[in-house]
């Protein structure tokens, strides 16, 4: 890996990718989807991932151990609007790692009852909360995601509802996940630390995994760097990057290299990829 630019700003982080770089067949890509891989858009309906993020995962995919997405996305919008149908070698952990589509197969469970329970009473919440004009709600099957990006002041909106929607969730068994002006109300149990780990361990073998990257870009992602540095504690090498924006600020404080946005994180994956061939 010879471009200075891949160089992270961390010793921990240049460890990790020297170590990807010395035994990449057994080394791990973590991925975010929205705001890593495809660029933030207000309706989350029309996200897609950068036009380049497919191919550079297509040239990374023979060259590593393994790729993970690992979404707060049903696993299968994330295959859709990620073109990644056809890509071999790529697994996408859905739902904060309650799905799991890979060549193809899609694995969901049922989702608890209390999901339908929110499904049910959210609209009256909403109204009663004074939800402003341009809340939006998105149903994930699994999960009930309420947005203010489309509110006149979306950090309002998402302050006034916050309270409330925590209320609903405790009541519900759910718990609030916090993202980028959205409440997501979702069940527990998993994260996408829970699910990193998870996924390592069903491959354990000796020497694997050689190291571990994970480019992410919101709160939701800070398990995933906690899984990271968790394995770095016990010896295995590790790189957080993070896909940097002006709304969130707690990856970068963490990350070992910061790139900009989902255009960044897809030149670098390119890079790597160059790299490793
Ligand atoms: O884990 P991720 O892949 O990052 O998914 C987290 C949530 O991302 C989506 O919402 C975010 O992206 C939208 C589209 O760009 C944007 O409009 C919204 O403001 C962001 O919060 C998605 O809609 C959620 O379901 C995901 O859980």
């Amino acid at each position: 890996m010879s471009a200075p630019s891949l160089n992270a700003l961390t010793d921990a982080g240049n460890d990790g990718l020297a170590a990807l770089r010395k035994a990449p067949g057994d080394a791990v890509l973590g991925l975010d989807f929205d705001g890593t891989l495809a660029p933030i858009v207000e309706d989350p309906a029309q996200a897609r991932a950068h036009p380049g993020a497919a191919a550079a995962l297509s040239r990374l995919a023979p060259l590593v151990g393994a790729i993970v997405i690992i979404t707060g996305r049903p696993a299968a919008v994330a295959v859709d609007y990620g073109g990644l149908a056809d890509l071999h070698g790529v697994v996408v952990l859905g739902q904060y790692g309650l799905e799991r589509w890979e060549d193809g197969k899609l694995t969901t469970p049922e989702p608890p009852p209390g999901v339908a329970q929110v499904r049910a009473e959210l609209p009256r919440l909403l109204a009663e909360a004074g939800a402003p004009e341009g809340t939006h709600v998105e149903d994930k099957g699994h999960a009930l995601a309420v947005h203010t990006r489309r509110c006149a002041e979306p950090q309002a909106a998402l302050d006034r509802l916050r309270d409330p929607l925590h209320a609903l969730a405790e009541r519900t068994g759910l718990r609030v996940e916090p993202g980028r002006f959205v409440l997501e109300l979702r069940p527990p149990g998993v994260d996408k630390g829970v699910a990193l780990r998870n996924f390592l361990d069903e491959r354990a073998r000796p020497g694997f995994p050689s190291a571990v990257l994970y480019a992410g870009d919101d709160l939701g992602d800070l398990a995933a760097y906690a899984a990271v540095e968790e394995l770095r504690a016990r010896g295995v090498p590790g790189v957080k990057i993070c896909s940097g924006s002006t709304e969130v600020t707690a990856l970068a404080e963490r990350a070992d290299l910061v790139v900009d946005g989902p255009a960044g994180v897809v030149d670098l994956l390119g890079r790597l990829a160059a790299a490793l061939a």
